[in-house]
């Protein structure tokens, strides 16, 4: 059975996904309850990692291949406020995207179950 990639389709596909990304990772860097955290990335492994995390948690065609999520943030002391903060800038570059707020939430649920693995503080 195929799974359903109803968020997927709604957020424009991998197009789609690709810029909120790319809208996303410069309000992180600017957001300056989390912006410490993101001063030395590599804005093209990340964003790449994102896109495809966000694409397949959408049920879209696709294999995010990165760390776990507790291996990715272990030893970072990122706090729930930094959490929530980083959700409240990715539903913001949705928001930017025309995304209607019955799809950005329902992508938003889909990464609260990684709150525990994320948050060490
Ligand atoms: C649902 C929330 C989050 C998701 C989906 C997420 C996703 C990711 C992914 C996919 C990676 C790359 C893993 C790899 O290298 O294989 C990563 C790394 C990272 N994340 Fe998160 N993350 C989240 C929350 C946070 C928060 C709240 C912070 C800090 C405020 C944070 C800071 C970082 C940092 C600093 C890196 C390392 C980036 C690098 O070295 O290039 N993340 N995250």
């Amino acid at each position: 059975m195929k799974g359903d990639d109803s968020i997927y389709q709604a957020l424009g596909k991998t197009e789609g996904i690709s810029k909120i990304v790319n809208d996303f990772i410069p309000l992180i860097q600017a957001d300056p309850r989390i912006s410490s955290f993101f001063t030395k990335i590599k804005k093209e492994e990340f964003g790449a990692l994102l896109i495809a995390q966000f694409c397949e948690l959408a049920g879209g065609p696709c294999q995010y291949k990165g760390k776990d999520m507790y291996d990715a943030h272990q030893g970072m002391q990122i706090s729930n406020a930094h959490f929530n903060a980083l959700a409240e800038d990715l539903q913001i570059a949705m928001e930017k995207n025309d995304v209607p707020s019955s799809v950005s939430n329902r992508l938003v649920a889909k990464l609260a179950p990684m709150q525990r693995p994320i948050v060490s503080k």
